[in-house]
């Protein structure tokens, strides 16, 4: 069992903003969700994170509507990294990560070894470890991207939610990320802009238009060029790659109005 959504509403402004989405992913494999600018990718892990409720369908966790479940049920299980998360209080680096072990912690306060290794851990992996008594507002936007993913491992989650974790990152630290998803034992669902990325580490591939899904499956399945120029308008040229045997998609200059992906 897992996090999942079935027939997900959320509507906004009497606008349908994700519509109808259902998303099972199997347990421990990276879903990576893709499409345009507005197109719900956001929105659906607000939902899917319980930050917004369902206007129909419902989000579960283990056959449990998130709506029915106690906030520490649900903290404890999932780790969200949101867009644009920022604080302008005074705290360095490891008291930042130290706040995904909240969840954890009881009417006794918790396992304090155990929290303390999370921490370090957690840090080991963003690559952190020297920067871990640094104060927050001297990093860079790519270290403050890597202290919240850091924050999120401490939480040890079954299930991960990233909004674009990469925007920030050199290319260096967004290989390292995807990376380390892929090799966590955790459910994850990561949005992201870069297809090749999104091609290269996720197991299955969930395209958004318009707050409805219009392809998912594997990468070499959903990346077609008809598809990518369905979606983005515009005209890309698709190869499996012979290193990675991954879709390898190289864009063509020029917008494809209307969808169908202009002959070469
Ligand atoms: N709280 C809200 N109230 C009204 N409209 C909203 C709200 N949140 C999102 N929207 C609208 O819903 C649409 C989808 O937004 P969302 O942020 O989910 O898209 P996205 O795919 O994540 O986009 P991006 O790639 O630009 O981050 C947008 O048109 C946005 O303006």
């Amino acid at each position: 069992m897992t996090l999942r959504t079935r027939e997900v509403t959320w509507s906004r402004g009497g606008r349908l903003v994700v519509d109808g989405v259902t998303l099972s992913p199997r347990p421990g494999e990276t879903i990576g969700l893709l499409g345009p600018n507005g197109s719900g990718k956001s929105s659906l892990i607000r939902l899917l994170c319980g930050a917004v409720r369902p206007t129909s369908g419902a989000v579960v966790l283990d056959g449990t509507p998130l709506t029915e479940l106690a906030r520490r049920d649900a903290a404890r299980a999932i780790a969200t990294v949101t867009q644009h998360a920022d604080t302008v209080v005074d705290i360095v680096v490891r008291d930042i990560v130290a706040l995904g072990r909240i969840p954890h912690r009881g009417a006794f306060g918790g396992d304090r070894q155990r929290d303390s290794e999370a921490v370090a851990d957690a840090l080991e992996r963003t690559g952190l470890t020297h920067k871990a008594g640094e104060l927050w507002h001297r990093l860079s936007g790519g270290e403050k991207q890597r202290v919240h993913i850091a924050r999120a491992l401490a939480q040890q989650p079954r299930e991960l939610l990233l909004d674009e974790p990469t925007n920030h990152l050199d290319i260096r630290y967004q290989l390292d990320l995807l990376q380390l998803l892929t090799e966590l034992p955790v459910t994850t669902v990561v949005a992201l802009h870069d297809l090749n990325l999104a091609a290269m580490f996720c197991d299955t591939l969930m395209v958004l238009k318009n707050g409805r899904v219009v392809a998912a499956g594997p990468p070499d399945e959903v990346l077609t060029p008809e598809l990518i120029a369905d979606v983005y308008e515009v005209n890309a040229a698709v190869r499996i790659d012979d290193q990675t045997n991954r879709p390898l998609v190289t864009f063509r200059p020029g917008r494809v109005p209307g969808g169908a992906p202009a002959r070469s």
